[in-house]
């Protein structure tokens, strides 16, 4: 890699996977709110699909400790995640875990935050433009699973996802530039539109989510719904028309048919659809076992793209917000 690695990830990782050897887990449970819980879709993906014994589920903070899983227990490992460190509930949750005999390993941005001080392990990513993909918050995530998955299970993908992270970057890169002018086109077609609804499936679906919630709504105040590909045909289909614009991710999983689908419908009866297809990216530099997981962040990357373009063409900057951190909630 050209560029310095400020954070050790590789050492962060070796003690957290030390602690996660003292102990027998049955259970993972990812825990975080808004785009921190985005984030753990495919890290729920990934166990779904690799481990044989384990169970893995993700919940929003508040809901993790209100609806206190039975199965949460000191078998369980709580992998929670909070970009500042500081909100409420992901800090509680972390507490809630612990005190029912949980192994609680944070991934955060601030390492004397809250969150940190809270939980048994703390992960510090990367963030921002100038970070090497390896050293951020997916990169750091898909490394403490895979390790999960071998200290506890022997899974034997370690390896293949370590060495596909250290070549992300660069794969990163080339999909930003080839996917350059579509992002500008994107927020001159789309700047004026009420409402985008963003679809995915599998592994891709916490990118969908992200982009829904935080990107759409968040951000620049349009409406905005994740809706699940298999879900479409089961109600949402019913919107699509000329007028409608929906974002639809193609991803490089096993669940691709579904998304294939779902587009294959909308091109019938839809005009204003922006495709993402993972398939189109230069996937040089990444094990061929492992492409299915590493595309949601390639997707996740170049659609932070388009959010640049719309917010630049909108005047409304993705940092704006009339409620979060302002008034009481
Ligand atoms: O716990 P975190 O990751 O600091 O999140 C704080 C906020 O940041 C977002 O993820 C994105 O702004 C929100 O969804 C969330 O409320």
């Amino acid at each position: 890699m050209g560029t310095e690695l400020v954070v050790d990830v590789k050492n962060q990782i070796k003690h957290a996977l030390a602690e996660v050897k003292k102990k027998r887990f049955e259970n993972v449970f990812f825990v975080a709110c808004g785009g921190s819980s985005a984030l753990m879709y495919p890290g729920k993906y990934v166990i779904d699909r690799e481990a044989e014994k384990m169970d893995a589920h993700l919940y929003s903070s508040n809901e993790f400790i209100y609806r206190n899983h039975s199965k949460l227990g000191e078998n369980s490992l709580v992998i929670l995640c909070s970009h500042s460190g500081k909100t409420p509930e992901t800090v509680e949750s972390a507490k809630f875990a612990k005190s029912k005999g949980a192994l609680t390993v944070s991934l955060t941005n601030e390492i004397g935050s809250p969150l940190a001080q809270a939980s048994d392990v703390v992960l510090k990513y990367e963030w921002g433009q100038e970070a090497n993909a390896f050293t951020t918050n997916y990169s750091v995530l898909y490394q403490l699973v895979f390790g999960i998955l071998k200290t506890v299970e022997g899974n034997d993908k370690f390896g293949l996802i370590e060495e596909s992270l250290e070549n992300l970057q660069t794969v990163y890169e080339k999909a930003a530039s080839q996917s350059h002018e579509k992002a500008v086109k994107f927020g001159q077609d789309y700047k004026d539109e009420k409402i985008i609804y963003t679809m995915a499936s599998g592994a891709n679906y916490g990118v969908a989510y992200s982009y829904a919630i935080c990107i759409l709504m968040e951000m620049q105040w349009i409406h905005s719904h994740a809706i699940h590909a298999g879900e479409y045909f089961h109600g949402p289909f019913e919107i699509i028309d000329e007028e409608t614009p929906f974002i639809i991710l193609l991803g490089l999983d096993e669940t691709r048919h579904l998304e294939e689908r779902a587009l294959e419908f909308s091109k019938r009866y839809g005009k204003k659809l922006v495709v993402l297809d993972a398939k189109e990216f230069d996937f040089s530099g990444i094990k061929e076992e492992v492409k299915g997981y590493i595309a949601p962040l390639v997707l996740n990357y170049v659609l932070r793209k388009y959010a640049d373009n719309l917010a630049e063409t909108r005047n409304h900057p993705l940092s704006k917000r009339r409620y979060m951190w302002k008034v009481e909630y």
